[in-house]
């Protein structure tokens, strides 16, 4: 058997269930690893705020540290609400017992409201903790307290960024939820910067920078060079925040568990893409279907917005030599004629994820008729000038069955070789109707 990394959090618990261990430990068993805690302090908390926090004996926290510690195989270590000076240097202090690589979140407040570390505290932190650590992940509020600075570009977020580092730290991140959604990296040892660029998005966000440095402990675990790390942390966070679900009646929590369900979908969607192209190579006769252009299938996720999330072959599939020809891998992002076809029909109907194109005949058209599949058209003629063809012929034909067909055919135009798509719930349904018309198609 082999091992999988142990991420130990040294942080407060939030009742809520949104911050602190409960995300941690969300989060760092959706990468993979194994989550251990040493809990901090327990918070009576919610989605609007703490009520109260309850710092938990100094000497229980080394004896949960020691435990697992003398047990586990630990190397990487998160810290997040650390109330006092005592906790601050009782947690210090284990990390140099402990040989633990550290990274720091320095909570300082509830996002929704109330302070989670003592004033006193920051001097500790700055003096004991961070000079023991490895990297450390301050939004702009944190860092302005740690750099006494007012940061209001990035240009001064990367000046913070030195000045923090100046106790000794290797890394210092800091975080760009407040200026251009990008995050400043600084790089001590050889003095220089990375940016990881962003973008805003909407969503529920308490819990972010607990969840950032937990999957950033996780993904350095993993053996991630810091960039790579904080950029895959980043993405992890930002599905987090997409994915967030309101569970209360103030800021909405992180969904730790977006990222790992989102990864298991693209799973699907590829795996059902993949078999669906391994049927029609395997069918003998489908070669005979494959238009002038070639032919594509592909598998939209369930939440698909763009082609970028429809997953389809490269390169088409074409006719050489009497067979079918997958050129090229199936990748999301891969189409954008059957990928446009599908995004229409999900916007009718969210369950008819797939389609595939194939030639047009009226012959065709016939067997798919004896076949009792239902079908509709549209015609290029008809095309008002403003629209893409796929969007609006995928419409049309829609509209006018009143409901999602089997079959969705055109005859072409100047220059547009005539098509059919076959219309589906996943790739292996379209596939097998494909191979099933081409056993009943002479050519
Ligand atoms: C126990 C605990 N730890 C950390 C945070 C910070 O998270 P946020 O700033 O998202 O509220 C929190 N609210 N509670």
């Amino acid at each position: 058997m082999s091992k999988i990394p142990v991420i130990l959090s040294i942080a407060g618990s939030d009742s809520g269930g949104g911050a602190g261990i409960e995300a941690d430990i969300k989060t760092i068993a959706s990468l993979g690893l194994h989550p251990a805690c040493a809990i901090t302090s327990v918070t009576a908390q919610n989605t609007l705020g703490v009520r109260s926090a309850y710092d938990i004996p100094c000497n229980v926290i080394i004896e949960q540290v020691d435990a697992v510690c003398e047990d586990m195989d630990i190397t990487w270590a998160k810290s997040g609400m650390l109330s006092s000076s005592e906790i601050t240097s009782t947690v210090a202090d284990m990390v140099k017992k402990h040989k633990l690589k550290l990274v720091v979140d320095p909570v300082m407040s509830a996002e929704a409201g109330g302070d989670l570390l003592r004033k006193e505290a920051i001097r500790t932190l700055r003096d004991e903790l961070l000079p023991v650590a490895e990297v450390v992940t301050p939004n702009i509020n944190e860092a302005n307290t740690l750099a006494k600075m007012q940061i209001k570009t990035v240009e001064d977020a990367k000046i913070a960024a030195k000045v923090i580092s100046k106790t000794g730290i290797k890394y210092v991140i800091v975080t760009g939820g407040h200026l251009d959604a990008s995050d400043i990296i600084y790089d001590s040892c050889n003095d220089r910067y990375f940016t990881i660029p962003g973008t805003f998005v909407e969503g529920g966000t308490h819990g972010s920078g607990c969840t950032y440095s937990s999957s950033l402990a996780s993904y350095l675990a993993k053996g991630h060079s810091i960039e790579e790390a904080a950029r895959m942390a980043k993405e992890f966070v930002v599905e987090g925040i997409k994915g967030s679900v309101p569970v209360g009646k103030g800021v909405g929590p992180v969904n730790q568990l977006a990222w790992l369900l989102n990864n298991a979908e693209r799973c699907i969607t590829i795996n059902n893409a993949r078999d669906g192209v391994q049927l029609l190579k395997e069918s003998n006769a489908f070669a005979n279907l494959i238009p002038e252009v070639g032919c594509n299938i592909a598998m939209a996720l369930p939440s698909a917005k763009s082609p970028a999330d429809v997953a389809a072959v490269t390169g088409r599939i074409v006719k050489l030599k009497n067979n079918a020809h997958v050129v090229g891998d199936i990748e999301f992002g891969a189409s954008s004629h059957v990928a446009r076809i599908i995004l229409t029909a999900m916007k009718y109907d969210s369950s008819f994820k797939a389609s595939v194109n194939i030639k047009y005949s009226e012959a065709i058209v016939g067997i798919c008729r004896e076949m009792g599949l239902s079908i509709s058209s549209f015609s290029r003629e008809n095309e008002p000038s403003d629209t893409h063809t796929m969007d609006w012929g995928t419409s049309f034909a829609i509209e006018t069955f009143k409901s999602i067909p089997d079959i969705i055919y055109d005859k072409g135009g100047i220059g547009k070789e005539a098509m059919i798509r076959i219309m589906g719930k996943n790739a292996i349904d379209v596939a097998e109707t494909a191979r099933k018309i081409a056993e009943k198609y002479q050519p």
